[in-house]
């Protein structure tokens, strides 16, 4: 194992204090960010231009962003600026490019062409340094998940392994598995953390296979100190990268490595992932991340803008919060939208202000949020007639759905509980009795947990 590691990435590559652009072999680009680095602050200079990778398309600067969000806002207000400090510093008029890693991946390959080089391909894959445990915001939707992480980050392959965060898009999964490869980094320079998308290591398995590189590929994997996996549902129905994965997993097991996975849902769920896979997941500590509440969002909102720069008041921050409900990332693009408009229009951010940008989005969520569409969504889901809901019936297949309506109705819409209750046919108090057994459940039962979050996100979006 030894005789591989210097064709591991050095762990202080990963180093968030540093520029992953050490690893950018255009030496131009690095001249161009010490340029940058006069002009901007070092807030705007890490959030946004320390997490780009660089590369040279023929006369073009190809400039990867490893989120949307970061592109947009690199596209919105950083081109010009990089395009002069790249001439400032000794470049050539060229094209500054600005694209997402996803986008970039294109072809699926990580590295943008075939060549079968393993080594390159994990080092293309960084930790995101804007993700670590203190910029994530903590509440009732994820404290679980945040303290499961915060413990293997404390003592990987002890606490618990594997450590695998389960929930919908957007609500933080990813952010935590790079919080904690931050700060397994932190504790030891040397450590070898390896991050990779489940689609990535799909593509670099198969890949290796082509080229007769696997024995190469198995152990650059197999001699990771710990080894976060993201979006494990990727790996359904693709046997071959189950039995691989599968063989991987044992061996950093018995190594005692920390091993970290994401998945959109509950891993039992998952159709067509082995059942062997299946147990294994469930060895260490499965733990889900949910939509954030109310106070949550807005402690969000609140912390993105203050790390965007922008100037946001709690009255918005809570008007924005009540509207936008589904997940993080949209909460983040909402940030978005209100930085460019206040920019183009050069007015400051008011409620006012945010209704008239958003209008479109928050009439989407009005049509959807209303108690009707609150009920007809219940009544396909639980597969009941609708009719139903509404009955006196008191069965235990229809009150359950019931109850998940009258509370979804509770805290989608701003309708009191006797208006809530009048629409169900049924009195106010069943509505509040209804609202307090579904939080109780939900902290109980995975089932109604389950069935909540599911049609909390299909009434979100
Ligand atoms: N609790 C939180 N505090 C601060 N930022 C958060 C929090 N949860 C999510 N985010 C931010 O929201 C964005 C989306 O998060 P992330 O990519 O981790 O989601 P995910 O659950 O992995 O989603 P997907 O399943 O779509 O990959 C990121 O920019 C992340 O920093």
């Amino acid at each position: 194992m030894r005789g591989i590691d210097s064709r591991f990435p050095p762990a202080s590559q990963f180093d968030i204090n540093k520029s992953p652009m050490a690893l950018v072999e255009d030496h131009g680009w690095a001249q161009c960010v010490q340029r940058l680095e006069s002009e901007l602050g070092t807030s705007e200079l890490n959030t946004w231009i320390r997490p780009l990778q660089a590369r040279r398309e023929g006369d073009r600067l190809v400039l990867v962003a490893p989120n949307r969000m970061v592109m947009e806002r690199v596209r919105v207000d950083f081109c010009a600026r990089i395009q002069r400090a790249w001439l400032a510093s000794g470049g050539e008029d060229i094209e500054v490019d600005v694209t997402a890693a996803a986008e970039s991946r294109g072809n699926g390959s990580a590295s943008g062409d075939d060549t079968p080089d393993v080594e390159r391909l994990i080092t293309s894959n960084r930790l995101d340094p804007r993700y670590t445990f203190g910029s994530f915001i903590q509440g009732k939707s994820n404290s679980q998940a945040r303290a499961a992480a915060q413990q293997v980050a404390e003592s990987p392959g002890v606490a618990y392994n594997p450590l695998l965060i389960y929930g919908g898009p957007g609500l933080g999964k990813t952010h935590l598995m790079h919080a904690v490869g931050h700060a397994l980094l932190r504790r030891n320079q040397n450590s070898r953390v390896v991050y990779v998308p489940s689609e990535q290591w799909m593509n670099q398995f198969i890949s290796a296979v082509r080229h007769n590189t696997s024995e190469e590929f198995k152990a650059l994997y197999r001699s990771a100190d710990a080894l976060l996996i993201d979006d494990i549902h990727f790996f359904a129905g693709k046997s071959a990268t189950q039995e691989e994965f599968f063989h991987t997993f044992n061996s950093l097991m018995d190594g005692r490595k920390q091993i970290i996975l994401t998945c959109d849902r509950f891993p039992k769920d998952l159709d067509r992932l082995e059942d062997r896979l299946k147990s294994r997941f469930s060895w260490g500590l499965t733990v889900s991340v949910e939509p954030p509440d109310l106070e949550t969002r807005v402690a969000i909102l609140l912390s993105k803008a203050e790390q965007f720069g922008l100037s946001l008041s709690n009255e918005v921050a809570f008007f924005v919060a009540q509207h936008v409900r589904s997940n993080v990332r949209e909460l983040e693009g909402v940030l978005l939208r209100l930085s460019a408009g206040m920019r183009l229009q050069g007015e400051a951010i008011t409620v006012e202000f945010a209704r008239q940008t958003l209008r479109d989005m928050l009439a989407h969520y009005e049509r959807k949020v209303t108690i009707d569409n609150i009920m007809s969504t219940v009544a396909k889901y639980y597969n009941i007639p609708l009719k139903d809901l509404r009955s006196p019936r008191r069965s235990r297949m229809l009150a359950r759905p019931r109850q998940v309506a009258m509370a979804l109705a509770r805290e989608l819409t701003e309708h009191s509980y006797p208006d809530i209750g009048e629409a169900f046919e049924k009195d106010h108090t069943t509505v509040l009795h209804a609202s307090r057994k579904i939080e109780e459940l939900r902290q109980t039962d995975l089932r109604i947990r389950e069935d909540y979050e599911n049609l909390l996100r299909q009434l979100s979006y």
